[in-house]
């Protein structure tokens, strides 16, 4: 462990669950902040069942799913955070409520609390600007999902300063997670390569090409992908990829292969997210 003060991960969707999880796997007291005392409700109840089960099958400790879940304190009032040491920032991809969170986490938080977002794309530099105190924010972005993807990118803004990276660069590292470095670019690396995975898949069923099912098959058997894009867009959330293209597009001043595709727009429009709504490009039990 890098510190014995709490670590705080804000909103408790799908990443920040799952981040809190690792987090209180590896002893850390978190404090998991989410708006409503009931999305809280629901997303501890949600880690208690997937806990459960895996405890049943034997592949936890017996006990170990009320160690994890003693560990996370959740709360829906930020000043709860008022003396942590590193704050893991994940509500959803817009610019304007990370800058306000941020701005209230610097007037809460400890001064010397390292400040990280998990966005998938949004420039660590616009988080951070207008803040008093910029080189405490750092960019610390988890895969989906997180208990289980390995890697973790550490992203530094501009005026990130070398404390802050190797903080949150050492305590991903306790959660045992591999670690890359990565300047402040349009989409990281890992969101920047995987552009043309969701892209062309979408770019194939919009020409009639294949379809969704036969492109997600062909990227299983003939890449070895765990997920074909059309799987893996229910996974991450219809709403939260739509966000991460616009922000690439309009970050690359309207680089045309970055353009949006209209199908995730109209999905929007329509509530259907993915997984978490239960239904996306493919159905799900809820
Ligand atoms: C346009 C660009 C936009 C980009 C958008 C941004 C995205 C973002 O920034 C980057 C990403 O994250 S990209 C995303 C990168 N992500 C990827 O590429 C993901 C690729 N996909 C996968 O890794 C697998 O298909 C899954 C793990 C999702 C499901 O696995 P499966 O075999 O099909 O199904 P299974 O049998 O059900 O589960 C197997 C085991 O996993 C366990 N488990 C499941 N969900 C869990 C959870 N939420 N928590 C914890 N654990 C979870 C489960 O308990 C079981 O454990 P056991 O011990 O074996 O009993
Ligand atoms: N979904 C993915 O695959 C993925 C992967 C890596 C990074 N990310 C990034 O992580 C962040 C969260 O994504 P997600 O998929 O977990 O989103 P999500 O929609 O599943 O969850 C967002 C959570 O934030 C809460 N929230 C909304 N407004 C809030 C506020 N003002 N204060 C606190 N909480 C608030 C919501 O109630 C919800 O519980 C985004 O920045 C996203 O780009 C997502």
């Amino acid at each position: 462990m890098v510190t014995s003060r709490p670590v705080a991960v804000l909103g408790g969707g799908t990443m920040g669950i799952g981040i809190a999880q690792v987090a209180a796997e590896q002893g850390y007291t978190v404090r998991l902040y989410d708006i409503t005392d009931d999305v809280l409700d629901k997303a501890l109840a949600g880690l208690r069942g997937r806990l459960e089960k895996l405890e049943q099958k034997g592949k936890r400790p017996a006990g170990d799913t009320e160690l994890v879940l003693g560990r996370i304190v959740p709360t829906s009032t930020l000043d709860a955070l008022h003396d942590v040491a590193l704050v893991i920032e994940a509500v959803p991809e817009k610019l304007e409520l990370k800058r306000a969170i941020f701005s209230q986490l610097e007037a809460i938080c400890p001064p010397d609390a390292v400040l990280a977002s998990n966005t998938s794309s949004i420039p660590i530099t616009a988080i951070a600007g207008g803040l008093k105190s910029p080189e405490r924010v750092v960019g610390l972005h988890f895969f989906n999902p997180a208990p289980l993807m390995k890697l973790v990118e550490v992203i530094s803004g501009m005026h990130t300063g070398a404390e802050a990276v190797a903080f949150a660069d050492a305590f991903a590292i306790t959660l045992g997670k591999t670690t890359a470095k990565c300047i402040d670019t349009p989409g990281f690396i890992v969101n920047r390569v995987a552009r043309g995975f969701y892209g062309e898949g979408l770019r194939l069923v919009q020409e009639g090409v294949a379809t969704k099912e036969q492109i997600d098959k062909i990227a299983r058997l003939g890449g070895n992908f765990r997920m074909g894009p059309f799987e893996l867009m229910d996974l991450i959330g219809i709403d939260v990829n739509l966000s991460v293209s616009q922000s690439v597009y309009h970050a690359t001043y309207e680089e045309q292969r970055y353009r949006p595709n209209p199908i995730q727009e109209r999905m929007v429009h329509a509530g259907d997210f993915g997984r978490k709504t239960g239904r996306g490009f493919y159905r799900y039990d809820q």
